[in-house]
């Protein structure tokens, strides 16, 4: 099945921009929407061949054949939601070229095998596959039937999963079919758990056990972390994936915000649909009551630093860069917090004297 593939797994148009951006592919600060562009809106596609295939060598190594595997990222693209602001192919592109990136780090690099490496890029690539632009929560409140068939856990991490693994079944997609069964088993358990960890409301139990792992985890004399058990290496893997999932506050400030209002617009898609339905409006979905800057401020603090601070103490001396970009951000949206409004009796006695008292309009109104 070795029909001739295009360099980048697809037809694009300029090849030399497409290999320009592709000489950037291990840096932090790549433009995924720029990628998005070039790619002729196939990121993912593209982002998966050119970082398994051209970068890594992973398919070889799995005796994938790579004409099924691009057919089988065509199908996994196509069910990212276009039409979502934000959990669109893009943002799978991006968690996994992201992914990439720290995983390049030789703290790391050597510490995982090959297949926990290619379970940890395949799982940020299809990790919110057919997302609904929707939050668990919204579909527990309406009982949408996938809440029903997942029973309110982790109901859009297990669909994601879910989906992904329905379409290796089909034979024309299965890439997986000349890995051996016991590579595929565990690469199937690694994948489910690197997936389920991007639940957020995993992300405090998450965070703790890492925090455990940084105090105990020995770093070798190379450099090099150390992780005996499964349990402790798929932790860091997941405090990998969940990391790059929740990273756009480390990247530079015009592509953190291209990635802020997105978020934003989603939920506020939400929100609109909450108060149709006359539902509680979820945190950050009310367009008629806007707090984009307090939100991104709170979310940092409470959200991406800590999880951020753990991982640079457990990569360090690497993720720095991510760490200093995350405090200038936060300071760009902290300094734009608009003050409270002013309340309505205004500070100018003049002006105070105009404003008849609220009883003496009642009196008028009667
Ligand atoms: C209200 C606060 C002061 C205190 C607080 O408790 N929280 C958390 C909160 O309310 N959450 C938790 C995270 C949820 N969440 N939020 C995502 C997200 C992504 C990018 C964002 O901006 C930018 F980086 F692009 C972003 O900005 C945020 F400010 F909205 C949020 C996703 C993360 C992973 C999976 C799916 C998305 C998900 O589950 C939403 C509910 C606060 O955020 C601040
Ligand atoms: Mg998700
Ligand atoms: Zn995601």
């Amino acid at each position: 099945l070795k029909g001739n593939l295009p360099k980048f797994g697809v037809e694009v148009e300029d090849e030399d921009a497409m290999s320009l951006m592709v000489s950037q592919i291990n840096t932090w600060n790549f433009d995924l929407f720029k990628f998005a562009v070039i790619s002729k809106d196939h990121p993912l596609v593209s982002m998966a061949y050119v970082i398994l295939q051209s970068e890594r060598n992973l398919l070889r190594s799995y005796n994938v054949d790579p004409p099924t595997f691009i057919k089988y990222m065509f199908v996994i693209e196509a069910n990212y939601h276009k039409t979502n602001p934000y959990h669109n192919a893009t943002h799978g592109a991006d968690v996994m070229q992201s992914c990439h990136v720290l995983l390049g780090y030789s703290v790391v690099e050597q510490v995982f095998t090959d297949l926990e490496v290619f379970a940890a890029l395949f799982a940020s690539a299809i990790h919110d596959v057919d997302h609904p632009g929707l939050s668990n929560q919204f579909l527990s409140n309406t009982s949408n039937e996938l809440a029903i068939l997942y029973n309110d856990h982790a109901v859009l991490e297990n669909h994601h999963l879910a989906t992904a693994f329905k379409f290796l079944q089909e034979d024309e997609l299965n890439w997986a079919s000349g890995m051996d069964d016991k590579q595929r088993q565990l690469f199937r358990k690694m994948v489910i758990d690197l997936v389920l960890a991007t639940d957020m409301s995993k992300h405090l139990s998450l965070l703790a056990d890492i925090k455990t792992t940084v105090e105990s985890s020995k770093v070798a004399h190379n450099g090099k972390l150390v992780l005996e058990s499964y349990n402790e290496r798929m932790l860091v893997l997941q405090g990998i994936v969940h990391s790059c999932d929740i990273s756009s506050a480390t990247k530079a400030l015009p592509i953190y915000k291209a990635w802020t209002e997105r978020i934003i617009e989603e939920f506020y898609q939400q929100g609109d649909r909450e108060r149709d339905l006359g539902l509680n409006l979820s945190p950050m979905c009310d367009r008629q009551n806007p707090s984009i800057e307090k939100s991104q401020v709170g979310f940092i603090d409470f959200i991406v630093l800590p999880l951020w601070e753990t991982l640079g103490e457990l990569m360090f001396p690497y993720c720095q860069e991510m760490l200093s970009q995350l405090n200038e951000n936060r300071m760009y949206y902290f300094s734009r917090i608009p003050e409270s409004p002013r309340c309505s009796i205004t500070d100018e006695p003049e002006e105070r004297n105009n404003l008849i008292s609220s009883s003496e309009k009642r009196k008028n109104l009667r």
